[in-house]
């Protein structure tokens, strides 16, 4: 058996499949010592290794009588968001301690019909609010980076923070993730992987826990941007079960990867370029930009007037609609209830559930969202923030019927930072991490996060670039220029 088979890309692992060099069972098989030999990251929560034995050996018969689609046989994680059949599915949460779901998710079971295995369940934020996978009931999951010699731990990002440390780590080939603000992106970019959130409608949302449904998006996290591009193609699609999922046809997303951007508008946004923004992030910027420019590009300079107004409009809508799609753990359904004393009624049981069962930042959302909502405050917030969002929507709008393609931008305004550094700060420190990927998820758009470079002290810096909307393709193209040109091939040495 040839060794670090889990080192391999999806691509690298299909082609070596379809040719009858692997088997999916060695692969899963290496996949599964890596997950063993990796607690120290805490990125798989719940490991599925006969789930995963069984579909790897239905794999292999599946490509020995010659249907192999691309995704056929190869090993994945998933988001504990994702409700999977029978398999723990908590959202990494407390309140949710104890669900095993009746169903899976559109999107994970599209995986599974096209022959992907499971190895398991990522860690990641409680109820995906957080970019550091610090809220997560199983305690953060660790970024397999480290500053040079230095053995600080660092946060691999969040929400997806199991997603992106099983990935970068080589745990598994790829997984997926969610983005309501910034959770597949800034992970990505943390960790020197990529990780691209479709446009709104383009993935299911069945079966994946609610978080802000206005804006949750699947996506993948993956060790390329072709991977980026099968996986996706796997994942999405019309579901009738999700009234927001778009009956929009799914192209071959590998066959746009033509590495030809000749003539296309790159438009480089103004107000993305922020006060205080660390020197190596600029530098990756300008970096980025004269790739895309080499590679014979038109760069723009453009503006994007109500960006400022994105994060403060996010921090209403999201704890908003998060309040509403959280009043359904009560304690009764599933998941935890707390002990009672005697002569408590329902409302003592809503009550200690609740506060026993979320954690500090989910209770912090639902409480700004219940106070955005109500009656008094109804208009002064939560549909101010919804106008705001429809001046970003337009911006975007705007930038692009004056013929930009793609617009690209620093994927966070840092390096990944160290565990514990942000978390006892101000909440607000934390959200400004997602100050340069919101915007795209309350536009609706596409945005992809690409490992474009290093900063001083070796850690992974990503760029990030923003599509039109259902031009995934031509974004993942994009992607692909850039990701050539940066040449990025550092992975972190193995300390874990
Ligand atoms: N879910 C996300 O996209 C993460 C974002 N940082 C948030 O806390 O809302």
């Amino acid at each position: 058996m040839m060794s670090d088979l889990n080192t391999l890309t999806i691509a690298e692992a299909r082609d070596k499949l379809r040719a009858g060099e692997v088997t999916s069972a060695e692969l899963t098989e290496a996949c599964l010592a890596a997950i063993e030999g990796a607690g120290a990251l805490n990125a798989f929560v719940h490991d599925t290794p006969e789930i995963a034995r069984a579909q790897a050996a239905a794999a292999d018969a599946r490509i020995r009588a010659g249907d192999a689609p691309s995704m056929c046989g190869i090993p994945l994680g998933i988001k504990d968001l994702f409700c999977t059949k029978g398999v723990p599915s908590q959202a990494a949460s407390a309140i949710l301690a104890g669900f095993k779901p009746e169903y899976e998710s559109t999107v994970s079971q599209q995986l599974w019909d096209a022959g992907a295995v499971m190895l398991g369940k990522l860690n990641m934020d409680e109820f995906a609010m957080g970019s550091s996978n610090e809220t997560s009931t199983y305690g953060n999951a660790v970024n397999p980076w480290r500053r040079g010699n230095d053995d600080t731990p660092l946060t691999p990002g969040g929400s997806s923070g199991g997603s992106a440390a099983a990935v970068a780590a080589d745990l598994c080939l790829a997984a997926t993730g969610t983005d309501t603000g910034g959770s597949i992106r800034q992970p990505a970019a943390f960790t020197g992987i990529t990780g691209i959130k479709p446009t709104y409608g383009r993935c299911s949302r069945w079966g994946i826990v609610a978080f802000a449904s206005s804006l949750d998006q699947a996506g993948p996290m993956t060790k390329s941007v072709r991977d980026a591009a099968i996986m996706l193609e796997a994942m999405c699609g019309h579901d009738p079960k999700d009234s927001t999922s778009a009956d929009i046809p799914v192209p071959n997303f590998e066959a746009a990867l033509t590495g030809d951007i000749r003539g296309k508008k790159i438009g480089i946004p103004k107000e993305y370029r922020m006060e205080g923004m660390p020197a190596e992030i600029e530098k990756l910027w300008a970096d980025g930009t004269a790739m895309l420019k080499d590679a014979g590009a038109e760069i723009v300079d453009i503006s994007l007037p109500h960006t400022k107004y994105a994060l403060p409009a996010y921090y209403v809508i999201a704890p908003a609609e998060a309040s509403s799609n959280l009043a359904r753990y009560d304690g009764v359904r599933y998941g935890h209830r707390a002990k009672l004393a005697a002569g408590d009624g329902i409302t003592e049981m809503y009550e200690k559930t609740r506060a026993e069962g979320f954690g500090h930042e989910v209770q912090r959302r639902v409480m700004v969202g219940t106070y955005v909502l109500s009656a008094g405050f109804y208009d002064a917030y939560y549909n101010r923030a919804r106008k705001v969002r429809t001046l970003i929507k337009k911006d975007f709008e705007d930038v692009f019927a004056a013929g930009v393609d793609a617009i690209l931008t620093p994927a966070t305004p840092s390096a990944a930072f160290g565990l514990g550094e942000m978390k006892d700060a101000d909440p607000v420190q934390m959200y400004l991490n997602d100050v340069f990927t919101v915007t795209v998820n309350l536009a609706g758009l596409p945005g992809i996060a690409v490992p474009a470079g290093l900063d001083p002290q070796g850690l992974p810096l990503g760029l990030q670039l923003i599509g039109k909307p259902w031009e995934e393709g031509e974004l993942l193209n994009t992607a692909y220029v850039l990701e050539q040109a940066a040449g990025f091939v550092s992975k972190p040495g193995k300390w874990w």
